[in-house]
């Protein structure tokens, strides 16, 4: 599948927006950008036109709504679409973007990697669907569909452009970033000045059992990738989050407690356990809660900040994992 060639006015900075001749249209400001809706000004649309720029990608498809959240179809200008939801707590709302078309890494568990990945969302994409999900959004993670960290270059200048003071002027601490843990990618992110927060799903605590589940990171080392994480965690002064999703007779047994609290006692991290949301296709069992209890009252006695973190969206299969590929008519992609 090939990228959409004409460039996106959301995938420029600031010092980029400046840099554009003027001439001819009347000026705009860089905020005029990121309205939410799709329909922009005529100013704003003539600007576009005279700089060769589409101002959005993003086309709604669907939109279905929850209890306490909304799901989103966009469709991409070459016919594929990808899902945003929208969340909302009791102090704002939550936006979870996807970072990829797509995920390579074909995690066991995931609803997002089932048809692999297609190609990179460009940054526009991304800070689009943060822009079309309203002004109400005061927080945005990166737990839609792909692997932020296997977009580094567009990711990153999202987040640039997401934070911009002269656009959207998003609180970085407000940005959490989560991935499975690529090490040359957290090297380079822990070489960023950027205060967001980050998450790293581990799942497993052995090589071989997180290889079985995480397919695409059989060449990361579980010990590789948590030492980049606490390495990034020292040096900018904060926590980093692991989560640990359970899942019943493959990752919840004594030994990977024991373990787990080997590796993160006594470190700059909190745990999160998850429970598995169900994906169709996919047989995977939810583990027990007394489990589920054993492995937080094990974790808080050895010191390690845990919460039992429950996903929402499940009523409208919009939780963490339960987000696919689609094809225009939002039918799922699996490969
Ligand atoms: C969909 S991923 C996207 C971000 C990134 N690729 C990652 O894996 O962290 C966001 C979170 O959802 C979790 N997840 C994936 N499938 C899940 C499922 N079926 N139930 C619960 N959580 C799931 C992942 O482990 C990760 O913590
Ligand atoms: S859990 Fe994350 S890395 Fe794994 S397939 Fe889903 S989106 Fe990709």
């Amino acid at each position: 599948m090939t990228q959409p060639t004409r460039p996106l006015a959301l995938s420029l900075t600031a010092a980029q927006f400046d840099s554009l001749p003027m001439t001819g249209t009347r000026p705009i400001a860089y905020r005029d950008l990121f309205a939410s809706h799709a329909d922009l000004p005529q100013a704003t649309r003539r600007w576009a036109q005279a700089q060769g720029l589409d101002l959005r990608a993003l086309t709604l498809r669907s939109r279905e709504r929850g209890a306490r959240s909304q799901k989103f179809l966009f469709a991409l200008r070459e016919g594929l679409a990808v899902e945003s939801v929208l969340i909302r707590r009791h102090d704002g709302y939550t936006a979870c973007i996807s970072s990829q078309v797509g995920c390579a890494f074909a995690c066991r568990f995931c609803a997002s990697g089932q048809a692999g990945l297609k190609r990179n969302l460009e940054a526009g994409e991304i800070v689009e669907q943060v822009a079309r999900l309203g002004p109400k959004v005061n927080r945005i993670v990166f737990m839609g569909i792909g692997e932020p960290l296997n977009n580094y270059d567009n990711v990153l200048k999202a987040i640039r452009i997401l934070r911009d003071r002269r656009g959207l002027n998003f609180p970085t601490t407000g940005i959490t970033l989560s991935t499975i843990g690529i090490p040359k990618g957290l090297k380079a992110l822990r070489e960023e000045h950027l205060g967001i927060n980050l998450t790293i799903s581990l799942h497993a605590t052995t090589d071989e059992s997180r290889a079985a589940l995480i397919p695409g990171s059989r060449k990361h080392p579980v010990r590789e990738v948590v030492e980049r994480a606490l390495s990034w965690a020292e040096r900018h002064n904060r926590d980093v989050t692991f989560v640990y999703l359970l899942l019943a007779g493959i990752n919840d047994s004594r030994a990977d407690l024991e373990r787990l609290v080997a590796m993160l006692g006594g470190q700059r991290a909190r745990i999160n356990l998850m429970r598995w949301n169900p994906v169709d296709g996919i047989k995977l069992g939810r583990t027990e809660d007394r489990t589920l209890l054993a492995f937080r009252e094990r974790l808080a006695r050895a010191g390690i900040p845990v919460v039992v973190r429950d996903t929402q969206g499940r009523d409208i299969t919009a939780a963490c994992g339960q987000l696919w590929l689609r094809d225009l008519n939002g039918r799922a992609l699996a490969a």
